[in-house]
């Protein structure tokens, strides 16, 4: 262990810096068909018994155990149920309903036999195995699952597939939801060229916008996409009207260094968004800048180079975006969802800076099911074409220089 040497802010504490600033917003109504993926903003709950009447679990006949386990094997069939069907009472104890899954368990049996466990003839069944000790067998019993009232999905749950089937089965057919972030994603740079274009050979395509925009996606936001030149006055112009317009959050990538172009951090503070933190001890994306305007967005200014901005919008921009579809009342479980996993790391790391290191990695789970991080060979934070296949990335700590294969460390899926 050595001591930190630098002043500079840490990860964590920006980290906390940016996540209070996150407010929850306002929810909406959506139809559950627009649901997936959305934060719910309300409790459902559960507006009968699960299952909601004892409900037959496999296709065969219904009997009373009382007989059955008696030592009675032949019962003639009285009727079928079918699924779907109110339900009809056994009228003699000693007779068989045929039943459907799926079917109301008729009044007056407790047991149900499959067709592969009885011989049918002359509207007679014949059961060819011991009863059990105890009536119930094939039945699903009401309220085994849940019961009516219970709470079965709480504010602040991301609705995904399973989740959509309880709204569908209790019956909301539309629900509250938290409103989706609004995000300007604004590339920067007069060497920027749109992805339709054929760059000169002192020109590339702006690629960040568009992996900003997927990450942002994936956490529900909805993204606009802007560029906006070098030029002060330009961008001057263009920031006062995106900063004006209703966006949760401004993510802005460029400019933010100490270059000569990199006009952002002084206009910021002209257009009152004011400052939060500028540098983190981090590699890559030390330059980042992080500020809020008073009634406004929250401004992320993040590094340029293609791996930065990746790595520091999985860092601090998706959490955030999280954080703010999060209810005033959800349960901190909910919150806390955005969490590194611990991951043995492969091979050894020599890393010498006092920073902490974002490692891009792809996680593998061995025989022994232990998650394994291996780091890929991503040139430095320009290489954007090295960040293809990563599943993760490793935060290795500012006080190590050394990380040896075999250790673990937290990774924070992208
Ligand atoms: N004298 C110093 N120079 C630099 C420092 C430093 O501390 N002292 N920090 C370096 C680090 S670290 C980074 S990261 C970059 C951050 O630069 P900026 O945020 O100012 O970004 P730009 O200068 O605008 O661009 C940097 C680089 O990234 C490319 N870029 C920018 N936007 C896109 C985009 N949308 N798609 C693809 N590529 C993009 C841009 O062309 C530049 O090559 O500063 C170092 N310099
Ligand atoms: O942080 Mo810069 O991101 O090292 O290239
Ligand atoms: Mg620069």
């Amino acid at each position: 262990m050595r001591p930190s040497l630098s002043p500079m802010l840490t990860v964590v504490e920006a980290f906390a810096r940016v996540l209070a600033t996150a407010r929850p917003l306002s929810p909406e109504t959506v139809a559950l068909s627009h649901a997936n993926g959305r934060v719910l903003a309300e409790t459902l709950t559960a507006d009968r018994d699960f299952p909601p009447f004892n409900r037959v679990a496999m296709d065969g006949i219904a009997v009373q155990h009382a007989a059955w386990a008696g030592g009675q094997t032949a019962f003639a069939i009285e009727h079928t149920q079918y699924a779907g069907a109110p339900a009809q009472s056994l009228q003699n104890p000693r007779n068989a309903i045929e039943v459907m899954t799926g079917a109301v368990l008729p009044p007056g049996t407790d047991a149900v036999i499959r067709y592969e466990d009885i011989l049918l003839a002359d509207n007679c069944a014949t059961i060819q195995i011991p009863a059990p000790e105890a009536p119930g067998v094939n039945i699903h019993r009401q309220a085994a699952d849940r019961r009516r009232g219970d709470a079965l999905l709480r504010p602040g749950t991301r609705l995904g597939p399973a989740e959509l089937a309880i709204a569908a089965t209790v019956g909301a057919a539309e629900m509250a939801v938290t409103r989706a972030p609004r995000v300007a994603v604004v590339s920067t740079g007069d060497e920027l060229v749109g992805i339709n274009q054929a760059p000169l050979p002192h020109q590339i395509r702006r690629s960040n916008a568009y992996a900003l925009q997927a990450l942002f996606a994936q956490a529900g936001a909805d993204v606009s996409l802007f560029h906006l030149p070098d030029d002060r006055e330009e961008l001057r112009t263009g920031l006062t009207n995106i900063l004006a317009a209703s966006f949760d959050a401004v993510v802005l990538s460029g400019a933010v260094s100490k270059g000569r172009a990199d006009h952002l951090p002084g206009l910021l503070r002209e257009l009152h968004v004011v400052e939060i933190f500028h540098e983190v001890n981090q590699r890559p994306g030390k330059p980042m800048w992080f500020g809020a305007r008073a009634e406004g967005p929250v401004v992320f200014g993040l590094p340029g180079n293609p791996v930065s901005t990746f790595l520091t919008a999985c860092r601090y921009v998706r959490p955030w975006l999280r954080a703010v579809q999060q209810p005033a009342d959800a349960e901190a479980a909910a919150a806390a969802a955005d969490a590194p996993m611990p991951a043995v790391l492969t091979v050894d790391i020599n890393f010498k800076p006092p920073l902490t290191h974002f490692v891009p990695v792809r996680l593998t789970v061995d025989a022994d099911g232990r998650r394994l991080a291996t780091p890929l060979r991503v040139g430095g934070s320009g290489d954007l074409a090295g960040l293809a296949g990563a599943t993760a990335f490793l935060e290795l700590p500012p006080e190590l220089a050394l990380f040896a294969a075999g250790s673990v460390w937290p990774a924070w899926a992208l």
